[in-house]
């Protein structure tokens, strides 16, 4: 950590083992049942895979099978959400293979009537943030909050809460990067939210509008990634010492003396600067549900499923390829080409990877034998997350609304001049 509004981190990965449900009791052959994950006794945050030889990975965080939504969520997100707050970007990810818990865990199907405790990410994250909003500490802020939910399914991009039929008119959703490298999703709607219940409806009709299909293996599989996504922007005012100051911004008002450029800043001028400047802080908190990580193979599918599939696995083949690029020591002193590129996945969350974020991936496992080589894949692939460095700021503007209160006053001042 440098100081209050940057922070050097690393992307944190937490490893959540399901149990075994239901459907694997029916559906997998029983002599596969067998549990071949623990976590081990007596290193905090290892895993250990009892396959034909033994491995172990350590992870930021391990969830076992016993391990309740709440606790996933005290444990490794709700700092995230503070620091959201703060006004840093943050991004949660969910990998795994179809049917490892990935849309349980995030909540991305929770409605506003899912009981309680079984309650996932995003609707826990918004219980504390409106707590949060409408406590004492937040009363002299003005703030907005917005959603979006974007879909990529086999490399187009859907508006999940843009719900019109008519195609062509719809606008074209577009990455771009502004001038300061901040990637900008263009064209999506953003819906203004004021509790949790409206934000968990707009959830739940993106969620229906999302491309599901039945596999072999699961059939609710979501054959898209989807991003739902909350902006928070908070106009507050800080004191010249650094001390949020609670009065509100008042306009300036017309000037008894015309000043000079180059004078000192008149009365009312410096009056607004004593009582502190206003500033606006914008957050982004990205909730990722990726698409199942399975090989094709496994998958038994065909026709439109399997180019659904291989797009599928390309978007994640070359979030793969980020993240070692990323992650891997050695390639970062000898390359500076990133590929970002390469998918629409990677180009949307490439402030998250190495970026300007915060960044939790919590990779999703079954406990069963039958899916241990996707398992460790899983386990590999999310192991190697870890060494991603971020670089995240709060996104504050403070110099922009001081230059524009000084240029106002400045053009009221010359205004004068010429009456
Ligand atoms: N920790 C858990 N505790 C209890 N049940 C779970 C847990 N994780 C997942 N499940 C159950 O396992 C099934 C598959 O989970 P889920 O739909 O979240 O998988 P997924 O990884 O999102 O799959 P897909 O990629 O195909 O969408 C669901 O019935 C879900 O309720």
């Amino acid at each position: 950590m440098t100081n209050s509004n940057s922070e050097n981190t690393t992307v944190q990965v937490a490893l959540r083992i399901r149990p075994l449900t239901q459907e694997d009791l029916v559906n997998l052959p029983s002599r596969f049942q067998r549990n071949v994950l623990s976590t081990s006794p007596f290193t905090p945050n290892q895993v250990i895979v009892h396959g034909d030889k033994k491995l172990t990975f350590n992870f930021d965080y391990v969830f076992g099978p016993e391990t309740q939504q709440r606790d996933v969520y005290d444990i490794s997100v709700r700092n995230m959400v503070d620091k959201f707050l703060e006004g840093f970007n943050v991004t949660i990810l969910a990998y795994g293979q179809t049917s490892s818990g990935k849309t349980y865990t995030m909540g991305t199907s929770d409605s506003v009537s899912s009981i309680h405790e079984s309650r996932g990410i995003i609707p826990r994250a918004l219980h504390t943030l409106f707590s949060y909003i409408s406590s004492a500490q937040f009363k002299s802020r003005k703030i907005t909050m917005k959603v979006s939910f974007i879909e990529i399914y086999n490399e187009d991009l859907n508006d999940l809460l843009n719900d019109t039929d008519d195609d062509e008119n719809k606008p074209q959703l577009l990455i771009r990067e502004d001038s300061k490298g901040n990637i900008i999703w263009s064209g999506l709607q953003e819906i203004k939210v004021n509790s949790v219940e409206e934000v968990m409806g707009h959830l739940a009709r993106g969620s229906l509008n999302r491309q599901v299909g039945a596999t072999d293996m699961n059939s609710q599989s979501s054959r898209s990634h989807a991003i739902f996504s909350v902006t928070l922007c908070q106009q507050k005012q800080i004191s010249t010492n650094g001390i949020s100051s609670p009065t509100p911004l008042s306009h300036p008002s017309t000037p008894s003396t015309p000043t000079k450029l180059g004078s000192p800043p008149p009365r009312r001028l410096s009056k607004i600067l004593d009582d502190g400047e206003w500033v606006t802080v914008t957050s982004k908190f990205n909730f990722v549900d990726l698409a199942g990580s399975e090989r094709l193979k496994r998958t038994a599918v065909s026709g439109d499923r399997a180019k659904e599939g291989i797009s599928i696995n390309s978007g994640l083949l070359a979030l793969g390829n980020v993240i070692s690029a990323l992650g891997d020591p050695s390639k970062a002193r000898n390359t500076t080409h990133i590929p970002y590129r390469d998918s629409k996945l990677t180009r949307l969350l490439q402030d998250s990877l190495g970026g300007n974020a915060q960044t939790l991936m919590i990779a999703c496992v079954s406990p069963a034998e039958y899916n241990i080589s996707e398992t460790i894949n899983t386990l590999k692939y999310a192991n190697r997350a870890r060494n991603i460095k971020n670089s995240a700021i709060v996104n504050q503007e403070e110099a922009e609304i001081l230059l524009l209160l000084i240029l106002m006053v400045m053009v009221e001042d010359l205004l004068l001049l010429l009456v």
